[in-house]
């Protein structure tokens, strides 16, 4: 029988030796093979592997305990810094209430249990999520918080009831919930997929909720809100990225109705959607906002990208001669680039939060990986250049996570009017910031994992993802150069005309 000790397990590997990815001859080398091998194999392996082969155990040495714990589900990490400061002992926070810890504890348990196994498997093939995680995200009415506070939540049990009415009154529901949700939502190391779960309903139901005629906004809200059917917003083309003025799709009125033609690209979830949230440019040159239903003239090709081969279900959409009744249009008579601009915020403080999560959960895999892996007979910590990089990934999450807590509690505090007047370039900022600093804590994280970092599977896998998907984040909603501008023009004009040096 050939077998080996891995932290204080004893496995019997007689049968499994010819199937080993590492080959056998690895585990019959006379320094592995009867052995204690704890130490070769976490430098080799991810601690998941032997969850994953745990039917080969055998036994355990007696008066012993494994040392090296698996994930459970829910729980927080004692890493340093590999959760924001509200969850780690001994700190305090204005922001974070008990009802927010609770959420957060459910929230990541769901992440872990059903959300991450489906997450990772989809991801790899390119399919949509399965619709047995949907189902419960509506269960649970998780897609219906990630829209964000407002009248949609009214009467909905929230997380079997984990948060009540009573506590987060009046609106039962605050920005820093939906953060927390986002928060552990972007743990499940798919960025792709992450998109997949409702990604086009959390940018493109908000307008419908605030501008849809009652009948067709109750009718949208509890389809999509339940997952029998799928939204998307469609306002990004070939011919206009974040410049929606440029837009050529076009709506054309007639007397019963819009007729759309035109294309769009990029468009989230669009390869199943069933209701599009178009920007189409009507004949006087204004922006008009349609809700367009799948039917006759309306086709959707898969588009792959480098952050996902098909799990998001990004398209191309081609309209031709599609007809919208006039009820469909989102709020007639107010102009439709104000919908769609006032629609940017939220978006890209959602991008924001998982892009800041996105650079801790990824700082948790290195710091992790630099005190295990030896070098010339040393923990790579032990160099002051991998030191250095630690220290610039924890500066630069920690001020992004603290200037995004501060934008969400004036998110809490002013009014959507205020909202809109004073935190448009506040997240635009933010976003701009947050997404060069994840592209810094990429290059530096494939730096400490060196081949592993670009390598698909084993122990940098969640690297080689990281670094391969995260632009997705730096160009959706606004590439970062075109935020940065924004910001700044919005500043300019409330500048005092009388400001002098
Ligand atoms: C319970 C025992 C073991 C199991 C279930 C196991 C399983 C695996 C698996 C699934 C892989 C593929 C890569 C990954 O998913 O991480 C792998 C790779 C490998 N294993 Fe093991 N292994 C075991 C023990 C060992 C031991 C004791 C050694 C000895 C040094 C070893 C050496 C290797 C090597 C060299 C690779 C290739 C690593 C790479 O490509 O970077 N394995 N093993």
């Amino acid at each position: 029988m050939q077998w080996v000790i891995i932290d204080s397990r004893v496995y019997d590997l007689s049968s499994f030796a010819k199937l080993h990815p590492g080959g056998q001859s690895v585990l019959l080398d006379p320094e592995i093979a009867g052995g204690d091998a704890t130490e070769q194999f976490f430098a080799l392996h991810r601690t998941e592997v032997l969850d994953r082969y745990s039917r080969l155990q055998i036994g355990t040495i007696e008066g012993e305990e494994a040392q090296i714990k698996s994930h459970i589900p829910g729980s927080l990490s004692a890493v340093p810094y590999a959760e924001p400061n509200w969850l780690s002992p001994g700190f305090h926070s204005p922001y974070y209430k008990e009802h927010h810890h609770r959420l957060r504890a459910v929230m990541r348990k769901f992440v872990d249990e059903v959300v991450y196994p489906d997450a990772q498997k989809h991801e790899r093939d390119g399919t949509p999520p399965s619709q047995r995680v949907f189902d419960e995200m509506a269960r649970l009415n998780i897609t219906a918080m990630r829209v964000g506070p407002g009248k949609h939540l009214q009467g909905r049990v929230l997380m079997d009831g984990i948060i009540s009415v009573e506590e987060a009154s009046p609106s039962q529901f605050d920005p820093f919930h939906e953060l927390i949700i986002n928060q552990e939502l972007s743990r499940i190391h798919a960025r792709g997929y992450a998109d997949g779960l409702a990604g086009g309903t959390i940018i493109g139901l908000p307008p419908i909720i605030k501008f849809a005629q009652p009948a067709l906004r109750d009718k949208i809200v509890d389809e999509v809100l339940s997952h029998k059917k799928a939204l998307c917003l469609a306002v990004t083309e070939a011919f206009a990225g974040s410049d929606v003025q440029g837009l050529r799709c076009r709506a054309t009125r007639t007397k019963d109705g819009w007729i759309v033609n035109g294309t769009k690209k990029w468009i989230t979830n669009s390869t199943w959607a069933h209701y599009f949230t178009v920007a189409c440019k009507a004949d006087d040159g204004e922006i008009v906002v349609l809700v367009v239903e799948r039917g006759e003239g309306i086709e959707t090709k898969p588009i792959k990208t480098s952050y996902s081969s098909g799990s998001a279900g990004t398209g191309f959409v081609t309209f031709d001669n599609v007809h919208v009744p006039f009820e469909n249009q989102l709020g007639a008579g107010q102009p439709g680039l104000n919908i769609i601009l006032a629609n940017f915020n939220h978006e890209r403080w959602v991008l924001t939060v998982s892009t800041i999560a996105g650079q801790r959960i990824i700082f948790e895999e290195c710091f992790k990986w630099a005190a295990q892996r030896k070098v010339f007979g040393k923990p790579l910590a032990a160099q002051p250049v991998i030191r250095q990089k630690l220290a610039s990934m924890i500066s630069r999450f920690e001020s992004c996570q603290a200037w995004l807590e501060n934008i969400t509690f004036q998110m809490c505090a002013m009014s959507a009017k205020e909202q809109a007047k004073h935190l448009a370039s506040q997240i635009a900022f933010l976003k701009m910031h947050a997404t060069r600093a994840s592209q810094a804590t990429a290059a530096d994280a494939v730096q400490i994992f060196g081949g592993r970092g670009i390598t698909q599977s084993g122990l940098g896998t969640h690297i080689e993802h990281y670094h391969r998907t995260l632009l997705i984040d730096a160009v959706g909603g606004g590439a970062e150069d075109v935020l940065g501008d924004l910001g700044v023009r919005q500043i300019l004009r409330l500048m005092p005309r009388q400001a002098r040096l």
